[in-house]
């Protein structure tokens, strides 16, 4: 049987509402409310669900980005990454981009040299499919697509065994999100990576996720393998959600 590489066990945190001035009051809301589940090694775990309901928060909190309120996510591997949404605003327009990958490995370089980190950005670029001569280009001069893939070389630098994916690929057209799908699904296993990825799209997440948990105001309404959630969710708001793709 698998290892469990994630354990998620009753996550919540509760913002500040803010009044009309935008002023914080004192009444809390729960973003993320008594939120457990876990990730076998090897596996990828999906987490859909409408805009608002929860799902960055809780990629924060498993990231270590953000502090719960209550209840803890346990982590049993070396490395963990995050890739955001938006690959523009992760890489740095004014860095070349060979420089912005080896930014992945230089809080564990391990005694390695510049030539080393260098080498071994290279060798990610291979993998997620960047050709060298990209190297030394500026992060505004590579197209959304070839920014999500430097911001995968990166994250894949120090060999995490989790990723957690926060809609990686909303900002990017259909064409190239089918792209980075296909580039994903290799990485996994090519590596052996473990995702949590994030997604309000039912059709990507039922490319690519072993199981999935649907969100619904911060609580997770059903989870199960994604193939029986989708053929035959118990949940009324799974039903609409599901529905609402299928009749587009
Ligand atoms: N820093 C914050 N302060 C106050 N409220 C917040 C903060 N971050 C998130 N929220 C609120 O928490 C709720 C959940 O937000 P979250 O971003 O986790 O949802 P989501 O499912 O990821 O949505 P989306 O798909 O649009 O990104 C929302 O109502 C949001 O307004």
């Amino acid at each position: 049987m698998a290892e469990c590489i994630l354990e998620v066990k009753d996550l919540t945190k509760r913002f500040r509402g803010r009044d009309k001035k935008g002023r914080e009051n004192a009444e809390e809301q729960a973003a993320v409310d008594g939120v457990s589940f876990s990730i076998e090694e090897g596996e990828c775990f999906g987490l859909i669900g409408e805009s608002g309901s929860g799902k960055s928060t809780t990629a924060y909190m498993v990231a270590g980005l953000l502090k719960p309120d209550e209840g803890e996510s346990l982590f049993r591997g070396h490395h963990m990454q995050m890739v955001f949404q938006d690959p523009m605003k992760a890489m740095n327009p004014r860095k070349r981009v060979i420089d912005s990958i080896s930014e992945g490995i230089l809080y564990h370089r391990n005694g390695l040299s510049r030539t080393e980190i260098r080498e071994k950005a290279l060798e990610a670029m291979d993998m997620v499919q960047l050709d060298r001569s990209f190297a030394k280009r500026y992060g505004r001069e590579l197209s959304g697509g070839e920014c999500q893939r430097a911001t995968i070389a990166r994250a894949i630098l120090i060999r995490p065994e989790l990723l957690v994916c926060d809609e990686v690929t909303s900002a990017l057209d259909v064409s190239v999100q089918a792209q980075i799908m296909r580039l994903l699904d290799s990485l996994k296993n090519q590596l052996g990576l473990s995702y949590l990825f994030i997604s309000h799209d039912i059709a990507l997440v039922s490319s690519i996720c072993d199981r999935v948990a649907v969100m619904y105001r911060g609580k997770i309404v059903e989870m199960g393998r994604t193939k029986d959630v989708i053929a035959d969710s118990k949940d009324e708001y799974t039903k609409k959600l599901i529905d609402s793709v299928l009749t587009l």
